[in-house]
């Protein structure tokens, strides 16, 4: 592509090949991260580095394997959309990018073994057609156990299955596990009057994985792609503020076209109708901005 990158713009106007459909910047996701994400200073400072420096190797040692947890609504299938659109110019729908959702695609405890062979067929024959393939697996706390090892051997390093193709992949796993431990650190942050800010990747990574590691109800309870360190980044989510269920609200306003002028009252409206906890502080939105459009729509 280096040596007919002239012809490459006039080419993808016919053609909506993986070449053409893949544009990485990790430019774009900052910005984008930076203007549109709240309360996540975490998710921002591990996703944009890890991204920059895997779309610029050449020559990646093993795919890209990303994991994100925290509680409802605090913007994980948000991020994995921009994160998705600063990598496929089609965003999520993209057909680069599959997103498997285990009640809807594995529903069934007893057909594990035909969902593992279908898995990796599925993925096998991806990867050949787009070695930049996106797979994002969500709702891993309800996947079944045992189900997503079958995808072990895309994870690594080997350099035998599929030759140099399935290294450039990623693999984003999303759930809420975990979120326990990442509240229950910002609260004690709180209780400590330290800023929030100042909570590292390095005190959340090992609760993380641990967390995932020994609960039964999550799809990598005793997973050996856990045990062999086979996910690169656990990405936390923290639990939302009013100031930030505030900001979501204003972005809502925004977008619809209407004036932050009027917005002042109704904002503040909005925050307050939306339910906190721990029940005696009151400082996490319950359901993180996800229930801010509804709500506006209810006060509008
Ligand atoms: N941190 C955030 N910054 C800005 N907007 C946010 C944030 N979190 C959530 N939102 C808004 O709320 C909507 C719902 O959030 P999202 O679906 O990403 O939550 P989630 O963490 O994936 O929740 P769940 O675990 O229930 O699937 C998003 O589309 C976005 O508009």
């Amino acid at each position: 592509w280096e040596f007919i990158s002239p012809f490459r713009s006039m080419y993808c106007q016919l053609s909506d090949c993986c070449h053409c459909d893949y544009h990485p910047s990790a430019d774009g996701l900052e910005l984008d991260l930076c203007r549109l994400v709240y309360g996540q200073h975490l998710v921002k400072e591990t996703l944009v580095d890890t991204i920059r420096d895997f779309t610029e190797n050449p020559s990646p040692r093993k795919p890209l394997v990303l994991s994100f947890h925290g509680w409802s609504g605090t913007g994980k299938s948000y991020v994995t959309s921009l994160l998705v659109k600063s990598l496929h110019r089609d965003g999520m729908k993209s057909r680069y990018v599959h997103q498997f959702v285990p009640t809807l695609h594995f529903p069934h405890a007893s057909h594990i073994q035909v969902y593992k062979d279908d898995l990796k067929r599925w993925i096998t024959g991806n990867l050949s057609e787009c070695g930049r393939s996106v797979f994002i697996f969500d709702e891993m706390d309800k996947m079944h156990p045992g189900l997503i090892d079958a995808i072990k051997p895309f994870l690594g390093n080997s350099h035998v299955m599929f030759g140099t193709n399935y290294r450039k992949a990623m693999f984003i796993f999303v759930s809420n596990a975990g979120g326990d431990q990442i509240n229950q650190l910002v609260l004690d942050f709180w209780k400590d009057r330290k800023d929030r800010e100042d909570i590292k990747l390095a005190d959340l990574e090992s609760k993380l994985s641990a967390a995932v590691f020994n609960s039964q109800s999550s799809g990598f309870w005793n997973s050996d792609i856990i045990n062999e360190e086979l996910v690169d980044r656990f990405v936390p989510f923290l639990p939302l503020k009013r100031k930030h269920v505030g900001e979501c609200v204003r972005s809502e306003l925004l977008s619809r076209g209407l004036s932050l002028g009027l917005g002042g009252d109704l904002i503040e409206e909005v925050v307050n109708a939306m339910s906190y906890f721990p029940e005696e502080h009151k400082l996490f939105s319950k359901t993180g901005c996800k229930t801010v459009a509804a709500k506006l729509d209810f006060y509008l």
